[in-house]
C-alpha cells in the first residue's frame, strides 16, 4: 500500500486547544504560539473564534488575536465562524480561511451551537456565499462523526448525509472529526469512504482526539485511504466544552514524530514545535500531554 509522500498540518492549538482553558490566556501568549508554530513550519493555522463570548469565553479577545499576530505570506490563518454575525466579525480580521462546524448528531448540534443539524446548514449557506463573495476558502468540520457524547454511536451513513449537506452549500474542504475520539481505525476509514462521495481526497481532511489513545492509528488508517491533510493540536491542547471528558487533539508533536519516521515530509521541524509546545505548556502551569514533547524535552535535560 503507497502513502502519501507529504502531508499538510494543521495546527489547531491556539482555537481548538485554547478553548476550553478555565483561566483566560493572554493575547499575547496566544500570539506568541502562532509567532512559535510558523516557525517550526506549520503553515495552516487555527487562530480563534468569531462565536459567542457567552458560551465560550477563552475565545473572546478574537479581533484582537488576529491584529497582534504576525503573518507570513505562506501561512494560512483561519477561524471558525458559526453564522453571519461570526463571518461579519471575523472579516476585517483578514483570515484566510473560515470554518464552519455541523455535527453528525442531532444532540451534539444542539449543545454546541443550539440548533438542528438543518438548521445549521441553513445558517451556513449565506455564511458559506459571504466568504466566496470575499474571496476566503471555507472549511467545514463535520463534528461526531465517529460517536457522540449523547448519541453513542454515529453511523457512516450520518456521516455522509451532513457531508453532501456541506457540499451542496458550497463548503470547500471537509474536516471528519471525532471530537470525544472513539474512533477506530477501521470506522475511521468507513466513515471517510463516506465522505469521499461528496468532498475529493485533496479537499478531505481528519481530526482525530486522542482520548481514547486511537489517535495516530487513525491517522494512519487513513492515510492508507490517501487522506494527507490533518489537524493536530500542539502539546495535545485542548478538549471540547461541549464533549466531557474528551482529551486534547492528537498532539503535533506526535504527529510529526510517526510521519518523519514513516518518511513522510511535513515540512515541520520537530525541535522547534516541541519548544512551542512547551511554551504554552509553561504558560498552562502543566506538561504537554504530548508523549514525544515529553521525550525530547527529557532527553534535552540529559
Ligand atoms: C453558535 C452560537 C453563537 C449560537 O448561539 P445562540 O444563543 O443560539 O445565538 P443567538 O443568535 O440567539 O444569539 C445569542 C447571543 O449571542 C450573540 N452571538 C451570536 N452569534 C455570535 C457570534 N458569532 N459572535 C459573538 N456573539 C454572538 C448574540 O449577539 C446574542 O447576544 P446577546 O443579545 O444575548 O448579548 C453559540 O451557540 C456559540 O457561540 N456556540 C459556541 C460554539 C463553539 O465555539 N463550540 C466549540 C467549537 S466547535 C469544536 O470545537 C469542534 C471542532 C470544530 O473542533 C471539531 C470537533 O472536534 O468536533
Amino acid at each position: 500500500m503507497t502513502l502519501p509522500t507529504r502531508v499538510s498540518l494543521v495546527d489547531v492549538g491556539p482555537r481548538d486547544g485554547l478553548q476550553n482553558e478555565k483561566e483566560p490566556v493572554s493575547t499575547a501568549h496566544k500570539a506568541q504560539l502562532v509567532a512559535m508554530l510558523q516557525a517550526a513550519g506549520l503553515k495552516e493555522i487555527e487562530v480563534t473564534s468569531f462565536v459567542s463570548p457567552k458560551w465560550v469565553p477563552q475565545m473572546a479577545d478574537n479581533v484582537a488575536v488576529m491584529a497582534a499576530i504576525e503573518r507570513r505570506a505562506d501561512v494560512r490563518y483561519s477561524v471558525l465562524t458559526p453564522n453571519l454575525k461570526g463571518l461579519e466579525a471575523a472579516l476585517p480580521t483578514r483570515p484566510d480561511e473560515i470554518v464552519v462546524f455541523a455535527a453528525a448528531s442531532e444532540a451534539f448540534s444542539q449543545k454546541n451551537i443550539n440548533c438542528s443539524i438543518a438548521e445549521s446548514i441553513e445558517r451556513f449557506a449565506p455564511v458559506v456565499q459571504a466568504a466566496h463573495a470575499a474571496g476566503i476558502k471555507v472549511r467545514g468540520a463535520l463534528s461526531c462523526a465517529l460517536g457522540c457524547p449523547y448519541e453513542g454511536e454515529i453511523s457512516p451513513d450520518k456521516v455522509e448525509r451532513v457531508a453532501g449537506l456541506m457540499r451542496a452549500i458550497g463548503v470547500d474542504h471537509l474536516g471528519v472529526a471525532d471530537t470525544i475520539g472513539v474512533g477506530t481505525p477501521r470506522k475511521v476509514q468507513a466513515a471517510l469512504e463516506r465522505a469521499l462521495k461528496h468532498f475529493p481526497l485533496q479537499e478531505l481532511s481528519g481530526h482525530f482526539h486522542d482520548t481514547y489513545g486511537q489517535a495516530l492509528a487513525n491517522i494512519y488508517a487513513s492515510l492508507e485511504l490517501g487522506v494527507h491533510t490533518f489537524d493536530a493540536s500542539v502539546a495535545g491542547l485542548g478538549g471540547c466544552p461541549y464533549a466531557k471528558g474528551a482529551t486534547g487533539n492528537v498532539a503535533t508533536e506526535d504527529v510529526v514524530f510517526m510521519l518523519n519516521g514513516l518518511g513522510i515530509e511535513t515540512g515541520v521541524d520537530l525541535d522547534k514545535l516541541v519548544d512551542a509546545g512547551a511554551f504554552i505548556s509553561g504558560v498552562l502551569g502543566r506538561p504537554p500531554v504530548s508523549r514525544v514533547a515529553r521525550a525530547v524535552l527529557a532527553k534535552r535535560v540529559g
